[in-house]
């Protein structure tokens, strides 16, 4: 039985806000909506996959600041953990996405989510503006 790999997402958060980025590829998840970041790569730590992956990806230099409880399964070979993010240097700028949203608490519910990210996003409501916070 192959072994399950991770895949690691970045929640960046600034000013109350988390940073949310629109995929283009595959067909099918084309036009929703994740947390930045890829798969870890044998030899890598978590973190260092998670600040490699921001890097290639928006432009920008993530720090790690802890991870949100638990690991959703993506298919049936891989899991998605999710590290709390701040940015130490540089602005996100899409390279492999189309788009990328800072949203607040309330307006989690306006993109369209890839189905494994869903679970983190309640977790996430602590750290953002627009629930009362
Ligand atoms: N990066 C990321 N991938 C996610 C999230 N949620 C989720 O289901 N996935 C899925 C989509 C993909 O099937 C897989 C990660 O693939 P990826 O294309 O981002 O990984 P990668 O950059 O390492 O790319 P590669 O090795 O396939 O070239 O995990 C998420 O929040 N972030």
């Amino acid at each position: 039985m192959p072994a399950v790999s991770v895949v690691v997402g970045a929640a960046i958060l600034r000013d109350g806000r988390v940073l949310a980025a629109r995929r283009t590829a595959p067909p099918e998840a084309a036009g929703r909506w994740e947390l930045p970041g890829g798969k870890v790569e044998p030899g890598e730590t978590r973190e260092v996959a998670l600040v490699r992956e921001i890097r290639e990806e928006l432009g920008c230099t993530v720090a790690v600041t802890g991870w949100l409880p638990g690991e959703v399964a993506i298919g049936g070979r891989h899991v998605l953990a999710v590290g709390t993010c701040e940015l130490v240097a540089g602005e996100p700028e899409p390279r492999e996405h189309d788009a990328v949203r800072w949203l607040a608490g309330d307006q989690l519910g306006e993109v369209d989510w890839l189905e494994p990210d869903r679970p983190f996003l309640a977790h996430l409501l602590p750290s953002l503006t627009g629930r009362g916070g």
